[in-house]
C-alpha cells in the first residue's frame, strides 16, 4: 500500500468524519487495458469529494465503479475492494437493485426520458416501491424542491420535460437520480454542457444537498471544484497521485505534479 492508502477522510473542522466509501486497491481493466492501478481513497459521509486530472487519467471510470455500472459491458473488469457502508459492492452476491437505491447518478448531458416532467421523476420510483398517487404526489414534490426546481415547473408537471432548458434539464436529472433517496450522489461532470448561471445553480444545489447525501463529483473545472467540495482527488494515468482537503490541494499542494495540474502547466 502506498501513502494514499492511509489517506482517510481528515479531520475536517476538528472531528473525524466517518467515511461512507472505502476505496481499497482498485484496479480498473477496459478489454485487458490497465485503467485505473491501485486506488486507495477513502470518500468521507455527507462531505463533497471532487474528482480531478487530465483527460483520460480514469476519474469517469472510478465514478462509474461506484454504482458498479460497468457491470452490464462484457470485458470490463474491476479487481479491489469497495466498500459502501463497510460491504463490498465489488461482490457479485451484493444486488444491483440495492445498489441502485443506494447510489445514485448524474451524467454529464442531462438526459430526460421523452415523457412529462411529473413522470420523469416517478418513473424510477414506481420500479423500486409501490406508492399511492397522492404519495407518488408528495415523494415527486420533495424531490422538484430538493432538485431546486419546483418553483419553476410546478404549474407545468405535464408537460414533456423536453421543453424544458438544459439547466432545467439536469436539475430534473438530479431530482430523478435523489427521488429514490439514496445515500451517495454521483456527478458526472454534471454542469459542463450549461452556462454560468446554470452551472451557478447546480453549484448551490451541490452545496446544499451535502447536508443529506455523500456526494462525489467529476470535474474538469478546477475553480468548481475549490468552489464546491471538501476533498479533492487528483488523478493522473490511472493512478490516485493526492487526496487531501480542497483547500490544502489548492493552496499547498503535495505533491509536484498536483502542483503543475492546478497552476496549468499541463493537462
Ligand atoms: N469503453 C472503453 N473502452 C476502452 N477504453 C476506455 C473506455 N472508456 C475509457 N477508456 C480508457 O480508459 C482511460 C480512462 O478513461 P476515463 O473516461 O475514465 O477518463 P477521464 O479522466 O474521465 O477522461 P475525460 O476527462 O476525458 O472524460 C482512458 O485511457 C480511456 O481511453
Amino acid at each position: 500500500m502506498n501513502d494514499l492508502a492511509a489517506a482517510t477522510a481528515a479531520p475536517l473542522t476538528g472531528a473525524a468524519v466517518p467515511a461512507k466509501i472505502k476505496v481499497r486497491d482498485v484496479h480498473f481493466y477496459y478489454n485487458g487495458y490497465h485503467a485505473l492501478k491501485g486506488i486507495n481513497m477513502d470518500i468521507p459521509e455527507k462531505q463533497v469529494t471532487a474528482i480531478i486530472g487530465p483527460s483520460g487519467c480514469g476519474k469517469s471510470t472510478l465514478l462509474r465503479i461506484f454504482n458498479r455500472i460497468y457491470a452490464i459491458y462484457p470485458k470490463l473488469e474491476a479487481k479491489g475492494n469497495i466498500e459502501l457502508d463497510g460491504e463490498n459492492i465489488l461482490d457479485p452476491s451484493y444486488s444491483m437493485n440495492r445498489l441502485r437505491t443506494k447510489v445514485g447518478m448524474v451524467f454529464q448531458k442531462p438526459v430526460p426520458f421523452p415523457m412529462t416532467i411529473f413522470e420523469n421523476v416517478a418513473y424510477g420510483i414506481r420500479h423500486h416501491e409501490r406508492l399511492s398517487r397522492a404519495d407518488m404526489e408528495i415523494r415527486v414534490e420533495q424531490a422538484l424542491r430538493s432538485a431546486a426546481l419546483w418553483d419553476e415547473v410546478k404549474d407545468k408537471l405535464k408537460q414533456s420535460a423536453l421543453g424544458l432548458s438544459g439547466g432545467q434539464q439536469q436539475r430534473l436529472c438530479i431530482a430523478r437520480g435523489i427521488a429514490l433517496r439514496p445515500e451517495v450522489l454521483l456527478l458526472d461532470e454534471p454542469t459542463s454542457a450549461l452556462d454560468p448561471i446554470a452551472t451557478g445553480r447546480i453549484e448551490q444545489l451541490v452545496e446544499e444537498l451535502k447536508h443529506e447525501y455523500t456526494i462525489v463529483i467529476v470535474t474538469h473545472n478546477m475553480q468548481q471544484a475549490a468552489r464546491c467540495s471538501d476533498r479533492t482527488a487528483f488523478m493522473y494515468l490511472g493512478e490516485l497521485i493526492e487526496f487531501d482537503n480542497t483547500e490544502k490541494i489548492f493552496t499547498k499542494p503535495g505533491k509536484k505534479q498536483t502542483e503543475d495540474y492546478i497552476t496549468g502547466r499541463f493537462g
